[in-house]
């Protein structure tokens, strides 16, 4: 996958170019890494990619041409989605990102002061997408959320040593407690269900706890999933004890 960000602060995007899974990734050829800055195609001398916004009010608005422009030059390297980072944006979860896994690029405009020309959304945007309700300062880190949760996705970019596969959210439902060494750790032991060794047991209780964290805490995830029948006991279960 070939992905390109038009951005003022392309250096920012090296947390993911150059560390972890991503970065073994771009390493390995499994997907590429763009930053297009939209001051380079600034027509006037000084490079302004900014302005005062009509109407008045604070701040300042990122100009449609020097966009437009980096868009289109984007566009010249390959043909694909051209999303704006938003809180506009349709909300960025699992299956929109599985989504656009399947494409061959994404290109990834990121605002910054107090937004973007609205004439830029009609011309240059394909998609706007959000990755939550709260403030931020600029698009950048939006962009590099949605691009781990995409490159996750795309086969090979985990190896299967990595956890990937049994993502708690693969299956949509909130992660169970994990535990490692020591056994004993400030009075707290391991579940001795988990030194068991028997793995049908843990599996189960992996699992009931995973729908009871589910329940308590994002009751919202639940109501969306198709459960099995398995899962459908354990949650009756549940259900019972939160009762008693
Ligand atoms: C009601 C709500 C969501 C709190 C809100 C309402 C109005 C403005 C903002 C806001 O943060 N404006 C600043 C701005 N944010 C973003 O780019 C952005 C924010 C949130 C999720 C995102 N996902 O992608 C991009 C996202 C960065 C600078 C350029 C203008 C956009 C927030």
């Amino acid at each position: 996958m070939y992905i390109q960000a038009v951005t003022l602060f392309g250096e920012m995007f090296r947390s993911i170019t150059e560390h972890g899974v991503t970065g073994r990734a771009l390493q390995r050829g499994l997907w590429q890494f763009d930053a297009v800055n939209p001051r380079q195609f600034a027509d006037n001398k000084l490079g302004y990619i900014d302005d005062r916004p009509f109407g008045g009010g604070p701040g300042m608005i990122m100009m449609a041409e020097p966009l437009q422009a980096a868009i289109h030059a984007a566009k010249s390297q390959q043909n694909g989605r051209v999303i704006y980072l938003s809180p506009q944006g349709a909300p960025l979860t699992h299956r929109k990102a599985a989504e656009l896994a399947k494409l061959d690029g994404l290109i990834l405009v990121c605002g910054r002061y107090e937004g973007i020309d609205e004439r830029l959304l009609t011309s240059s945007i394909d998609e706007e997408i959000s990755i939550g309700d709260f403030v931020v300062s600029g698009g950048e880190l939006p962009a590099m959320m949605l691009m781990d949760a995409v490159l996750r996705l795309i086969p090979g970019v985990l190896g299967d040593a990595d956890s990937a596969g049994q993502d708690s959210f693969a299956n949509g439902l909130l992660d169970c407690p994990h535990y490692t060494r020591p056994i004993e750790f400030q009075g707290m032991a391991v579940p001795a269900v988990l030194r068991s060794g028997n793995h049908a047991l843990i599996a189960e209780w992996r699992l009931e706890q995973a729908l009871r964290r589910t329940l308590l805490r994002r009751p919202d995830l639940l109501a969306e999933r198709e459960l099995t029948p398995e899962e459908s006991r354990l949650l009756r279960k549940i259900r019972q004890e939160e009762r008693d």
